[in-house]
């Protein structure tokens, strides 16, 4: 997949983690040429974050709408339908093989990429076993994945560290996106399974979600520009 990302700036996404649109518009400016590839979660999509995904889009970015979509296929089938309309370049569902055929059927031949969530960066064994799953995060992952690639979604999102045994699942076509990117020294919050830029860049992933070390950064643009020479001194 990575042969095909044209700009090796695509290859980082900006969590657009912050509360209203202007944050992220001065996030937005202050990257400027340094970001070209943003990423809109529920917080920002719960306040204006739509209208704001749209707007980028004409100015020329790459929207990630992360809303982790899960619900009776029928409902996401619909919900999909109505998000293709805003030229985003991806939209995450959970990775459930009724919701991910359900967004495949809403999908249809629009552009969109649909990822598929296997499983949260913040969980390790134990918070799996606490919500009631039986399999180890790497067994889930690897299962989610086989059955991502059924669905004929078009790529997952898992943490770098499982990127090879994900892409021995799915093969070379489709896409990996990996969040709870840390890049050394940075503080890893609630992210439990984390890698470096430049070891996910080595691992195979195809773009990394860099959020708070961005955008927390007391110089978000060096952040960035620092986050960008591990990804091209990797790639
Ligand atoms: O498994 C997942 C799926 C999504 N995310 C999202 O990525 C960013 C990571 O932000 P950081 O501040 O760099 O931790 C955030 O928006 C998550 O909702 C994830 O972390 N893990």
């Amino acid at each position: 997949m990575t042969q095909k990302i044209n700009d090796l700036r695509d290859r980082m996404i900006v969590a657009l983690d912050v509360p209203t649109v202007w944050d992220a518009y001065r996030i937005v400016s202050t990257l400027g040429d340094g970001a070209s590839f943003y990423k809109i979660g529920y917080r920002l999509a719960f306040a204006g974050g739509l209208d704001l995904a749209r707007q980028l889009v004409t100015e020329g970015k790459k929207v990630f709408l992360d809303l982790k979509l899960h619900d009776i296929g029928n409902t996401v089938t619909e919900g999909v339908e109505s998000l293709t309309k805003l030229g985003v370049t991806f939209l995450t569902v959970h990775a459930y093989p009724q919701t991910m055929r359900g967004a495949v059927e809403g999908r249809g031949e629009a552009a969109l990429k649909l990822l598929a969530v296997t499983a949260l960066t913040s969980y390790d064994d134990g918070d799996l076993k606490d919500a009631g799953y039986g399999l180890a995060v790497r067994d889930l992952v690897r299962l989610r994945a086989q059955q991502a690639r059924s669905a004929g979604v078009d790529g997952i999102v898992c943490s770098a560290a499982e990127t090879e045994l994900v892409r021995d699942v799915i093969g070379p076509d489709m896409v990996i996106v990996t969040p709870g990117i840390r890049p050394a020294g940075s503080a890893v919050g609630d992210q439990k399974r984390t890698l470096t830029p430049a070891e996910a860049i080595r691992a195979g992933a195809d773009h990394l979600v860099v959020g708070r070390p961005i955008i927390r950064a007391a110089d978000p643009r060096a952040a960035a520009a620092a986050v960008m020479d591990e990804i091209a001194g990797a790639a």
